[in-house]
Order: structure tokens, then C-alpha cells, then sequence
């Protein structure tokens, strides 16, 4: 990862209702999202995660996008987005979704009962995306076959997630700075 660990070097960071929130091309896409970076992330979610028995690839909007996209052309898997807005198909799954400094509403739509899928998202904090949208997928009937992000932070809790989630680097924001783990 020896992209995405140089990239993530002097990220910025800024409060969100006292949340100490990094600004990163893989989390915001400020700075520009580099190429290399995008590709890097995407050979490493191939190379961790067993994607040999997927139908599909699943990422929740917004910045899961870029990441799941990349994945798709790596690997042919074709992907659906979690979106924050609506469509009234007869199988829609609504979800409510908690992060530790907001909340919204998403939808799941476009899965059979029965697919197998992977999750990716860009990180992982308070651990609500991924319980909302993994709550989303059982109500959908699909099997989960695996969760992966981006990077992990490693000073919030997450709290007890329903899936064990692979992710590719582990951060924390220190003295208001981004701090890679080894
Ligand atoms: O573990 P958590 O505390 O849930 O945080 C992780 C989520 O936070 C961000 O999403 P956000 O809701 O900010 O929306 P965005 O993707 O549109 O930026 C990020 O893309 C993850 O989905
Ligand atoms: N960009 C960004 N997204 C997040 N989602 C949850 N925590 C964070 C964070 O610190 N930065």
C-alpha cells in the first residue's frame, strides 16, 4: 500500500460537530483521488478478499463509489449502489444510517434474494454504515459473502459489527494529524 500511505501524508483534518473528520482523495475525493492510488486500492480489495463466488458488488453512496467502480473494471463484477435517494421498486429496503456526526436515509434496490455479495466501502468509524446497510442486505435476502474498506480508524469504536470487515490500512487522527499504522 505504498501508494495510499504516501497519499494519505498530511491529509487534512476538520471538525464536524466536535468529530475530528480527515479530508482524503479515498474518503472525499479532496485532495484530487490519484490514479495510482484508485488502482492500488483495487488490485489490494482483489488480492484480501475471496471474490472468486460473487454475482455482486455493493458500495453505499457516496464515497464508496469511486472504490467499488475501480474494483468492477479489476474484476468484471458488476456493482449497485446504496443510494440516499429512493425509487418505490416493489423490492426496495429502506435503511437508516448513523454516522458520529450525521445520519441519513438509504435505499437498497437493484438485488435478488439469494445473490452473493461483497461489500466495499471507503472507511470504516462508528461502524453505522456498515450495520445499517449489512441490516439492508439481510432484509434483501442476499448472502453476504464479505465486507472490505479502505481504511480502518483505529480511535473510534465501531462497535459490534454483524460482519467481519477486511480493510486495507488502519489510521487514526492524532494532534489533529492522520496518523497509517504499520
Ligand atoms: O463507520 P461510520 O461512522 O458509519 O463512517 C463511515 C461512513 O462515513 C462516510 O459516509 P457519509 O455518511 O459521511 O457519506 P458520504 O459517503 O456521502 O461522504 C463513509 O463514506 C462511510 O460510509
Ligand atoms: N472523510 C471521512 N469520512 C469519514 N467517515 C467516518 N469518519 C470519517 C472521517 O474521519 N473522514
Amino acid at each position: 500500500m505504498k501508494e495510499l500511505r504516501r497519499s494519505l501524508r498530511d491529509a487534512p483534518v476538520v471538525s464536524r460537530d466536535g468529530y475530528e473528520y480527515f479530508v482524503h482523495g479515498v474518503t472525499d475525493g479532496i485532495p484530487p483521488m490519484e490514479p495510482a492510488v484508485l488502482r492500488e486500492i483495487a488490485a489490494e480489495i482483489a488480492d484480501a478478499v475471496d471474490l472468486e463466488s460473487v454475482d455482486t458488488l455493493v458500495a453505499p453512496e457516496a464515497m464508496g463509489i469511486h472504490h467499488v467502480t475501480a474494483l468492477a473494471l479489476e474484476t468484471d463484477l458488476p456493482f449497485v449502489v446504496v443510494r440516499k435517494r429512493a425509487y418505490g421498486f416493489p423490492d426496495e429496503v429502506p435503511i437508516h444510517q448513523e454516522t458520529a456526526y450525521g445520519e441519513s436515509e438509504l435505499y437498497v434496490n437493484g438485488l435478488e434474494a439469494g445473490d452473493r455479495v461483497v461489500l466495499v466501502d471507503d472507511v470504516l468509524s462508528s461502524g453505522g454504515t456498515i450495520r445499517a446497510v449489512c441490516a439492508g442486505l439481510e432484509e434483501a435476502g442476499v448472502d453476504l459473502e464479505a465486507c472490505v474498506v479502505v481504511l480502518r480508524r483505529t480511535d473510534t469504536d465501531p462497535g459490534e459489527l454483524p460482519v467481519e470487515v477486511t480493510n486495507l490500512l488502519d489510521v487514526r487522527v492524532e494532534n489533529g494529524e492522520v496518523v497509517v499504522e504499520d
